[in-house]
C-alpha cells in the first residue's frame, strides 16, 4: 500500500501549484517580450544598413536624411503593426500600405488652393513619382525572386531621385531644410506651412514605400539563403528535412503512401577532373533543373550536398515512385546537357527508392536509410539504374 502524504504536505501542494503556474506564465510573457524586442532590434539594424547604404557617409547630412529617418520610424511602426499578427508582411500588404500612403498624399495635395502651393506640390510630386515608379518596378522583381536585380534597381534609381529631390528643395529658399539637428526636426513638427508639410509627407510616404520594399527584400533574401542551396536554388537539406517531417506527421494523421528517392550523379568526379569545377557546377545546376521539371508541383526536390539530390513524393506508392525515377533516369541518360560553352555533355545518375505504404507509420531516418541502401545497390550494380529497398520499419 502506498503511504498517504501527511495533511500538511497536501495543504502546501495547491499554493505550490499556483506559484508554479504563475512562474510559467511569467516565463512565457518574458519570452514573448524578448522575441518582440529581438524582432525590433533586427528591424532596426536592417534599417540602419539600408540608410547607411542609401546615404553615403561622407555626404553632408541633408534633407533626405530627415525624410528617410522619419520613414524608417514609420516603417518600424508599420512593421510592428504587421508583426502583431504575422511575423512577415506579404507583398500584397506592402502594396496596400503603399496605396494608402499614396492616397493620403493625394488628399493633402488636393487641399492646396493657392497657385504657388500647387506649383510647389507638383515639383515635389515629380520626385515622388520617381520613387513610386522605382517601387512599382521593384515589386514584380521581388515577387519573381530576382532579389539582386531588385536591390540593384533600387540603388541605381534612388540616388538620381534623391538628387532631384534635393535640387527641388534647394530651388525654393523658404523650403530649405538645412541640416538635420534637433532644432530643424522640432521646427518641422511645429511648422504650419502646408507646403513644407506636403513636401515632407510626400517624400516620407514615397521613401516609406521604398524602405519597406528594401527591408522586405532583405528579409526575403535571408529566408531564401537559410532554406535554399546556393548553387542550384533547390531546397537545402535542412529545409527538406523540415518539410519531409511535416509530411510524415501528416500521413500519420491522414493515411496515404509517401515515397523518397535519392539521386546521385554517376562518375561526377571525372566530370570535374576532365572539364573543371565550373563545368561541374553547371552540370549540377542543369541536373537540378531537370529533376525539378520532371516532378509534380506537390513533390519536394532538394540538394543534400555534393552531387546528391533527394525527392519526396507525397501520395505516391512504391510503384509510382519507381516509374517516376525510371522516367527521370532515362531523360537524363538519353539527352545530353547543353553547356554554356556550346558543348554537349552526356551524364547519368543512379536512383534509390524507398516507400512508406498506405496506413503504415515510419520515420524519416528509416526512409533515408532504406533509400540509401537502394542507391548503394544501384551504384554497385553498374550505375545509371533505379533500385528499390524494402527497409526495416517501413
Ligand atoms: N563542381 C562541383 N563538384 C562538387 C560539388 N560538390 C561535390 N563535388 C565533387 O563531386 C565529386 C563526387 O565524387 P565521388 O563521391 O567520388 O562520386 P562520383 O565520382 O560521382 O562516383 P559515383 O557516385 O560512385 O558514381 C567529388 O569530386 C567532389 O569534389 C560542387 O558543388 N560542385
Amino acid at each position: 500500500m502506498p503511504e498517504r502524504p501527511p495533511m500538511g504536505a497536501l495543504r502546501l501542494t495547491l499554493p505550490l501549484k499556483l506559484i508554479i503556474a504563475f512562474g510559467v506564465v511569467c516565463a512565457i510573457t518574458l519570452f514573448q517580450a524578448l522575441a518582440v524586442w529581438r524582432n525590433v532590434s533586427v528591424i532596426d539594424s536592417n534599417l540602419q544598413r539600408i540608410t547607411d547604404k542609401l546615404i553615403p557617409q561622407n555626404e553632408r547630412v541633408g534633407a533626405l536624411t530627415v525624410i528617410i529617418l522619419r520613414a524608417s520610424l514609420e516603417t518600424r511602426h508599420a512593421m510592428l503593426m504587421l508583426n502583431a499578427n504575422k511575423r512577415k508582411a506579404t507583398i500584397g500588404e506592402i502594396r496596400q500600405l503603399q496605396a494608402q500612403a499614396q492616397q493620403l498624399v493625394q488628399e493633402v495635395g488636393l487641399n492646396i488652393t493657392s497657385e504657388e502651393g500647387r506649383a510647389r506640390y507638383s515639383a515635389i510630386q515629380v520626385t515622388q513619382n520617381a520613387f513610386w515608379a522605382a517601387a512599382q518596378q521593384v515589386l514584380p522583381l521581388v515577387e519573381q525572386g530576382h532579389i539582386d536585380e531588385a536591390v540593384n534597381l533600387l540603388e541605381t534609381s534612388i540616388i538620381p531621385a534623391r538628387n532631384r529631390f534635393l535640387d527641388a528643395v534647394n530651388a525654393q529658399k523658404e523650403w530649405q531644410i538645412k541640416l538635420l539637428d534637433d532644432e530643424t526636426t522640432a521646427s518641422l513638427e511645429r511648422s504650419h506651412s502646408t507646403e513644407v508639410q506636403v513636401a515632407v509627407m510626400s517624400a516620407v510616404t514615397a521613401a516609406l514605400g521604398l524602405v519597406l520594399v528594401v527591408l522586405f527584400m532583405r528579409q526575403d533574401q535571408l529566408i531564401v539563403t537559410s532554406t535554399r542551396d546556393e548553387l542550384t536554388g533547390l531546397l537545402n537539406r535542412r529545409e527538406f528535412t523540415r518539410l519531409a517531417q511535416a509530411e510524415l506527421a501528416r500521413v500519420a494523421r491522414v493515411p496515404g503512401p509517401t515515397s523518397l528517392v535519392m539521386v546521385d550523379a554517376d562518375y561526377f568526379k571525372r566530370i570535374n577532373d576532365r572539364h573543371g569545377h565550373p563545368v561541374g557546377d553547371e552540370v549540377l545546376q542543369q541536373l537540378a533543373k531537370k529533376l525539378l521539371a520532371g516532378v509534380r508541383t506537390l513533390d519536394v526536390v532538394a540538394r543534400m550536398g555534393g552531387e546528391e539530390f533527394v525527392l519526396l513524393l507525397p501520395h505516391t506508392d512504391a510503384q509510382g515512385a519507381l516509374a517516376l525515377a525510371e522516367k527521370l533516369r532515362t531523360s537524363l541518360a538519353q539527352t545530353p546537357l547543353q553547356l554554356r560553352n556550346g558543348e554537349d555533355l552526356w551524364i547519368s545518375a543512379s536512383f534509390g527508392v524507398s516507400s512508406l505504404p498506405q496506413g503504415q507509420a515510419g520515420t524519416l531516418e528509416a526512409m533515408y536509410a532504406s533509400a540509401d541502401k537502394a542507391l548503394y545497390a544501384a551504384k554497385a550494380n553498374g550505375r545509371n539504374r533505379v533500385e528499390f529497398h524494402h527497409g526495416q520499419g517501413l
